[in-house]
């Protein structure tokens, strides 16, 4: 197994330091995080965890864009037992029940901390084409400009699989390129990336930096397990390569304990991903 260090090792630095110096964040959830695994239900304790710590970076100047799965997790609980997948109809309705009761949620937690929240439902379209790109970034700076905090999720009440994103690990990754973001946090529920899913293998090692996606590190993500999860670490190395080609960094931490961004900014066994240079002239939309 050649490094796990990608390309000329640099010293070490603090994913503090990385956080700290981001003007502008996005902060990716997964349903895993938001919604208890049994039940749907929306895991309150520990979303005040990562509203607080998302206020405090908001406090000290920089900018939080929330990018919240979990609207399909949550609904489901309407359609009876959680076991089975659902139909594609009956995900879109499930998705439409749980995206309010997810931004009723996100809305009573930022508002106990004196900020409001605005909610974007993307379809791809919005991202691809250029025009409804750029109106989708207005709307985006507007409501920080104004201290609400953005929450996007992809439109799945309305999304076909011919006209959807499937999962918000690209679709956190294009809005970060949007909105020339600094840094993507993928907070999932596994400390980063592993030589091989450790669910399957306990031996699996983690990853800590990677500078250059190359086959050997697009061989060791696999899918997921998770219900309603809907990329694995596949989709993750999908929105790695977006990150590193627009020129911002991306990291991958484990957000199940409460205080995810915390948790990272102290140390926390994560993967981050290193574009080549700082692209200053990456491709504007
Ligand atoms: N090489 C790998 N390293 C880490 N996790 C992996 C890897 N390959 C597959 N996985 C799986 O991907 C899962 C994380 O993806 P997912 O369940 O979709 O999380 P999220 O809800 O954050 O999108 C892990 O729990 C793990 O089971
Ligand atoms: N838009 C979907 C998210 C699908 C998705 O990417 O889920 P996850 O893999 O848990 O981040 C929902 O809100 O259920």
């Amino acid at each position: 197994m050649s490094s796990l260090v990608q390309q000329d090792s640099i010293p070490a630095i603090t994913s503090a330091v990385q956080l700290l110096s981001a003007r502008r964040l996005i902060v990716k959830v997964g349903s895993a995080l938001i919604a208890d695994a049994d039940t749907g239900e929306i895991r309150g304790p520990w979303l005040e965890g990562l509203i607080e710590d998302v206020v405090r970076f908001v406090a000290r100047g920089q900018q939080v864009i929330i990018v919240t799965s979990g609207a399909v997790a949550v609904g489901s609980r309407r359609f009876g037992r959680l076991d089975r997948r659902l139909q594609i109809v009956e995900k879109q309705a499930a998705a439409a029940i749980g995206q309010v009761q997810l931004m009723h949620a996100y809305d009573q937690s930022l508002k106990r901390r004196g900020f409001g929240v605005g909610q974007l439902l993307l379809t791809a379209e919005d991202v691809d084409n250029q025009h409804r790109c750029l109106n989708a970034r207005a709307t985006l700076e507007q409501l920080l400009k104004v201290g609400a905090v953005p929450v996007v999720n992809e439109n799945d009440a309305t999304t076909t699989a011919e006209n959807c994103f499937g999962d918000n690990d690209r679709l956190a990754a294009r809005v970060a390129h949007m909105v020339n973001a600094d840094v993507l946090i993928l907070l999932s529920n596994v400390d980063g990336l592993f030589t091989q899913d450790p669910h399957d293998n306990p031996l699996a090692r983690l990853v800590t930096e990677v500078r250059c996606i190359t086959p050997e590190i697009e061989a060791m993500a696999g899918h997921s397990a998770a219900r309603h999860s809907s990329g694995g670490m596949v989709t993750k190395l999908m929105a790695a390569k977006i990150a590193m080609d627009a020129g911002y960094e991306m990291v991958i931490a484990n957000g199940i304990k409460s205080y995810p961004l915390a948790a990272i900014e102290n140390g926390g066994p994560s993967t981050w991903f290193f574009p080549r240079a700082k692209d200053k002239d990456r491709a504007r939309y």
